[in-house]
């Protein structure tokens, strides 16, 4: 494997917050200007996974891990074709990344795949600002980006960005043809899962359990879903705002009609959430990280889970809700701030979390969601 040295270590870059503050570091990754919303991720590892998940497009991540790149890049750990996020955010890159699977540096990466970055900045005075004054627009700006400009004139470019609250995304990273990801094993089921920026990892955990999964464009019609022939449908997760994605919502209402059992991860949870009636909100700076406390309400049980989400949904904790899908209820909340983090159906197979029991990086607590899948399948072939 290599080891970077391509020198631009010592390049001055800047992070323009959109309320003004700043914070002066060195371009990391590619040289140049990027835009997106400031999120914070506290996970310890798995980078990689984080800046290949189609959810974070239009982000710019900050690590809150003090070290990052230690481990370089490889070739397996991919979430996705490409990276995402719009920007990375990090204090101390790793000079010499070592690991066996490593194939690159993290920094030589994020060059290959242009994705302008920032290196040497507090990341720990950055993420309290952004516990405090919420999530907002940010640019990151080095080399010619940056020569000659006023931070008045950047600051001006940051405002000038569309914010995340209603910004539709899902389209843009979502597959543009459906694939088969085969079942591993014996075949025992077929799930026709909605691509809104799906991660690799999710019908991965599905294939393990003999589920042959359809992966459908975040276009597909119902007509496209049945003509599989699905056992049950899966909606992924995916960027951007909950409250623009009527087509999906759309098209779940239409799977909730048939009764068809239904799974739900993150955006998915959203969309559920939606088409049961019930409304989403922006959190203030939102879950990432891979150790957030969840609750499973049904058995009492507490997990340590992975999260990336700056939306939630708006529904009653304390009763059971009538939709028009019959009633419904908060099957996981998560423990730090009561945030909705499941929902599930109670006259018919269907429910979703908040939050990433694929795991990609993470905790593997959770992983019997994708059972209590199997088993709504399994009971609706009953
Ligand atoms: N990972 C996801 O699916 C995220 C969903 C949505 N974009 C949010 O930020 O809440």
């Amino acid at each position: 494997m290599t080891t970077s040295t391509r020198g631009t270590a010592r390049v001055p870059a800047v992070l323009v917050l959109e309320d003004g503050r700043t914070f002066r570091g060195r371009a990391y990754g590619a040289v140049g200007e990027t835009f997106g919303e400031a999120v914070f991720s506290t996970g310890m590892t798995g980078y990689q996974e984080t800046l290949t998940d189609p959810s974070y497009d239009r982000q710019i991540v900050v690590a809150t891990a003090p070290q990052i790149g230690n481990t370089g890049w490889n070739d397996e750990d991919d979430e996705s074709g490409r990276i995402w996020v719009s920007g990375y955010v990090v204090r101390d890159p790793a000079r010499v990344p070592s690991n066996w699977r490593a194939k690159r540096s993290l920094d030589d990466e994020l060059e290959r795949q242009g994705v302008v970055g920032i290196s040497g900045i507090d990341t720990r005075a950055l993420t309290r600002h952004l516990r405090e004054r919420g999530s907002m627009r940010a640019g990151i700006f080095s080399g010619t980006a940056l020569d000659g400009a006023s931070e008045a004139e950047l600051l001006q470019r940051v405002q000038a960005q569309p914010q995340m609250k209603g910004a539709s995304l899902y389209e843009e990273v979502a597959t543009k043809e459906a694939y088969v990801v085969p079942a591993v094993g014996e075949k025992r089921f077929t799930v026709a899962a909605i691509d809104l920026g799906i991660k690799g990892m999710t019908p991965h955990r599905m294939a393990e359990r003999g589920i042959e999964v359809h992966v459908l464009p975040a276009t597909a019609t119902a007509d496209d879903v049945y003509a599989v022939e699905p056992d049950g449908v899966f909606f992924s997760n995916g960027p951007g705002d909950p409250a623009t994605a009527d087509g999906p919502v759309a098209l779940m209402t239409a799977v909730l009609e048939r009764k068809t059992p239904l799974f739900g991860i993150c955006f998915g949870n959203q969309i559920l959430g939606r088409a049961l009636g019930f409304g989403t909100y922006k959190l203030k700076y939102g879950h990432r990280g891979i150790n957030q406390p969840v609750q499973d309400r049904t058995t009492g049980k507490v997990e340590v889970t992975a999260h990336n989400h700056g939306f939630a949904v708006d529904a009653p904790l304390d009763k059971v809700s009538e939709t028009k899908f019959g009633r419904a209820e908060v099957s996981h909340v998560c423990l730090n701030d009561n945030v909705v983090e499941g929902l599930q159906l109670l006259d018919q197979p269907a429910f979703s979390v908040q939050y990433h029991p694929e795991a990609a990086a993470g905790p593997h607590d959770a992983a019997y969601l994708f059972d209590r899948f199997v088993s709504l399948m399994e009971g609706q072939r009953a």
